[in-house]
């Protein structure tokens, strides 16, 4: 920042032209009036005449005081030596100026009384305040920069920023008049400080750094005339110019020494900490200059040079930072973290509570698990269930005396693997059944893997023992094969055998469940946010997207953001397995919330966060992950080799199935989905074009229309006008309550996509008993063996293993009369087309070539 120079001038009352010479003799590089100079300066300036303007309007009797006291002698005679024609300034108004010539004339008027009382008085004086005034012409040192307070503080003028010719102190310089306060120059004279104790060449003034406090060298020439050693006592002061508030406004502590402590925040900006020292800006700015600091009022300085700046002045700076002991804004340290997480872990451990197990019931199909749950939970599932399979995951709880058990509902179909190994991933506890009459079977075995490669408690039901086959022996061996081997078998495994139907031995299997989750120590923080896993998700018409999740840590509330994968949710409502409205669900509760973005990945975990907004954010991000890893996959150049292209041609060759499939809930359309992948064939693929959620719609309609797709509809049911919509675009749909019913389905519409096979159908056959010579070649005399012979059918004559001759049957009579067939165990004469070459024992069969629908 800078100022005009004619602006200036104006601010302190002064011809233009007489600063632009001023500022010249003090080697500003000033060129016009317009030219600048940079604001410390200025206000350097400024401050130098305000003093100025105040040492003027001090009483007569300081006047009257000897030129010799208040300035050194030298000076007395340069001002009679000055220039006729002294630059013409014009003092700020209550400024009276006096030439030397005055001076003497005033002091002869005085006569010897007024010395002798002004000598009394400096000599006083000088009694007082220590060294007498040297007589050398130099100003004697100023007091250490260190204000006292208690004396008149020399005004310091700062000097000019580096590069800058330095503000010489105001010594006057030879030839020119010197400027105490009160001895004016002549009428006419200049009254401005004379810029020199300069020498003639501007030698500038040592720089900052070679003017610290505590350098032995004296002070630059720094004290105006007006702070001569033993000046009058100052008049209090009087208005705006003086005295400096830096001294006025220093608070009392530091007046008597005392510390005081500050505290201040990062920026120290330059203005603000002046407040804070209670100093001026412009004395601070000058005393940072000392230090080789150079800043504005606005800029900010660095905590050191704060620190030792404030100590200068009895005050004990406190730099507080921002953010301090809010350990997110700092970027904690590894010891930091560390203790965080032991504190973390210390809270976790204070809060654990004991919780509910969670159990899962695996097993083969139709051993009975439904039936064992239904009995459990005393409500009949199994009879609303199409084809009396269980379709998908569900989560209930039952309420036992001495507390809770949650149990997941698991399907038991082979089609349900996924969702089956994701239902053991959640649970403490599996229970596999296993019929009593029918053993271990390969879908009990797989349950098994999925059972111990998840590491859960192990616990077989051995199901079925009201069943005449019942065999617990069986199966207790085949748990000994398994490395499994029953408890009463010397083994670890808890073996309950039980009748779902009969309700036989299910308090006891309770019992050992409630046994296992006391010896499994489980536990959860409920007073955390809550997180957990999504068992099943759907689509409801009414209510939009619904899961059923099991927390696992913390309690869910009603009005909750939870983010879930691409998928987020503000509770808008939650149920447990009774339909019951719950405000809040804590650990190991099942409940079925809605507030979904979209149905979430039954399996996937979900988490509360701070907001809905932050919740659709975190989403919204991995939903843009995905699509950039679908659009990477796509984008990955395909393998061309000559296998490959050859493979790509019989691809294109090769038919497909097109399936839009619509399931009830999403574990059901992965399991229909994990269905039909599965179907072999080298001849006909299934490509699904769709496999959501909800019932069959008219874009669903439209979109296997563009497609040549058929739609599956799979426990759900059409919206209205889709059928005659699809009707009219040729499109089929095909309904399904039963998962096999429509994989034999699609089995079907795979095979009808190929081209019929031809079969051979072997209509008769008769064995030639005599040959029989007729005017135009011979007729076979034949006994009909097998079937029927039939005018014109296909037919072949065999001899032993050869075929002779293969034809059709031209002639075909009964004794002497044409016959179109003839059955079995009737005597025929029967002539082949082109053939005579008939022998006794020969056999000719006929047949037919069938067009059947190609297999897989
Ligand atoms: N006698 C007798 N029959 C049972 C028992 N438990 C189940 N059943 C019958 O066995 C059949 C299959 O039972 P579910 O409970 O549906 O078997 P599941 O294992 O759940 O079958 P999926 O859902 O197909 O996997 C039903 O007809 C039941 O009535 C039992 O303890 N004793």
């Amino acid at each position: 920042m800078s100022i005009r120079i004619h602006e200036l001038a104006k601010k302190i009352g002064m011809e233009n032209k007489d600063l632009l010479s001023l500022l010249k003799e003090r080697n500003y590089e000033v060129k016009s009036v317009s030219s600048t100079i940079d604001n410390i300066s200025a206000e350097a300036l400024v401050e130098e005449f305000a003093s100025q303007a105040e040492s003027a309007e001090k009483p007569a009797p300081e006047l009257d005081q000897p030129v010799a006291e208040k300035a050194p002698p030298a000076p007395v005679k340069e001002v009679v030596d000055a220039p006729a024609q002294p630059p013409q300034v014009k003092l700020p108004p209550g400024v009276f100026v006096k030439s030397a010539d005055d001076v003497e004339r005033e002091k002869a008027e005085k006569a010897e009384q007024a010395r002798r009382e002004a000598e009394a008085q400096a000599a006083a004086a000088r009694a007082a305040a220590a060294p007498p005034p040297p007589p050398a012409p130099a100003a004697p040192p100023p007091p250490p920069p260190a204000p006292t307070g208690s004396s008149p503080r020399p005004v310091t003028i700062p000097q000019a920023p580096a590069g800058r010719a330095p503000t010489p102190p105001p010594p006057p310089p030879a030839g020119r008049a010197p400027t105490p306060p009160p001895p004016p120059p002549a009428a006419g004279r200049a009254p401005m400080p004379p810029p020199a104790a300069r020498p003639s060449s501007p030698a500038p003034v040592p720089p900052p750094a070679s003017r610290p406090p505590s350098t032995p060298v004296p002070p630059p020439p720094v004290s105006r005339p007006g702070a001569a050693p033993v000046p009058p006592p100052r008049p209090p002061a009087k208005g705006p110019v003086v005295p400096p508030p830096a001294t006025a406004a220093k608070p009392a502590a530091e007046e008597d020494g005392e510390l005081r402590t500050v505290q201040v925040k990062p920026p120290i900006i330059v203005r603000e900490f002046a407040q804070l020292l209670g100093l001026k800006p412009f004395k601070l700015i000058s005393e940072l200059m000392e230090q080789g600091v150079f800043a504005s009022m606005n800029q900010t300085i660095d905590e050191p040079v704060a620190i030792e700046l404030a100590a200068k002045h009895n005050v004990i700076l406190e730099v507080k930072h921002r953010g301090e002991g809010q350990v997110q804004n700092q970027a904690p340290t590894e010891k930091d973290i560390k203790k965080q997480k032991e504190k973390a872990a210390e809270e976790e451990e204070r809060n654990l509570e004991e919780r509910p197990p969670v159990v899962c019931i695996l097993g083969h199909v139709d051993h009975g698990k439904t039936s064992l749950l239904d009995t459990i939970r005393k409500a009949n599932v199994v009879k609303g269930e199409a084809g009396g399979i269980t379709q998908h995951i569900g989560a209930y709880q039952v309420t036992r005396d001495n507390g809770k058990i949650t149990f997941l509902d698991t399907p038991g179909h082979a089609a349900f693997n996924k969702m089956r190994a994701r239902g053991a991933q959640v649970t403490d506890i599996a229970i596999l059944v296993v019929a009593a009459d029918d053993g271990f079977k390969p879908q009990t075995d797989e349950a098994l893997k999925f059972i111990k490669d998840a590491g859960v408690s192990l616990i077989v039901a051995v199901n079925k023992m009201d069943v005449k086959g019942a065999n617990i022996d069986q199966v207790k061996t085949q748990m000994q094969q398994r490395d499994i081997a029953s408890e009463d078998w010397g083994g670890e495994t808890i073996t309950v055998p039980v009748s779902a139907i009969k309700g036989d031995g299910i308090d006891e299997l309770l019992e050992m469940i409630q046994l296992q989750a006391e010896v499994l120590e489980l536990k959860a923080n409920p007073k955390a946010k809550a997180s957990g896993v999504v068992i099943e998700s759907q689509l409801d018409v009414g209510r939009g997207p619904l899961a059923t999740v099991i927390v696992q840590r913390g309690t869910l509330k009603v009005g909750d953001a939870i983010v879930c994968g691409k998928e987020w949710a503000k509770v808008r409502a939650m149920f447990d397995d009774q339909g019951k409205n719950l405000k809040e669900a804590g650990p190991a509760t099942p409940v079925r919330v809605i507030g979904w973005s979209g149905t979430p990945d039954s399996g996937s975990t979900f988490k509360t966060v701070k907001n809905p907004r932050e919740a659709e954010a975190m989403a919204e991000e991995v939903a843009d992950e995905l699509k950039k890893k679908a659009a990477t996959k796509a984008s990955e150049p395909k393998e061309v080799s000559v296998e490959a292209l050859f493979a790509n041609i019989a691809a294109t060759q090769a038919k497909t199935l097109k399936l839009v499939i619509k399931s009830d809930v999403y574990g059901s359309a992965e399991a229909v989905r994990g269905m039909l992948e599965g179907i072999k064939s080298d001849k006909v693929s299934v490509e699904i074009v769709a496999n959501e959620v909800g019932l069959v719609t008219k874009t669903d309609v439209q979109r296997a229309s563009a497609a040549g797709a058929t739609i599956l509809a799979f426990n759900t049911k059409l919206e209205n006008g889709v059928t005659p919509q699809a009707k009219h675009h040729g499109v089929r749909v095909e309904s399904y309550n039963i998962i096999y019913e429509l994989v034999d389905a699609a089995r079907d519409m795979m095979a009808d996509l190929l081209d019929p096979e031809l079969k051979e159908v072997k209509l008769g056959a008769a064995e030639v008993r005599e040959v029989f010579p007729l005017a135009k070649g011979f007729v076979a005399g034949c006994l009909v063996t097998e079937g029927k012979i039939i005018r014109n059918a296909s037919a072949r004559l065999r001899r032993g293993k050869e075929t002779v001759h293969e034809g059709k049957v031209q002639t075909l009579k009964r004794f002497k009369d044409d016959a179109n067939e003839i059955r079995a165990g009737l005597e025929c004469g029967i002539k082949l087309d082109d053939f005579n070459g008939y022998e006794k024992g020969d056999v000719i069969e006929t047949f037919e070539i069938q067009k059947v629908r190609a297999s897989l």
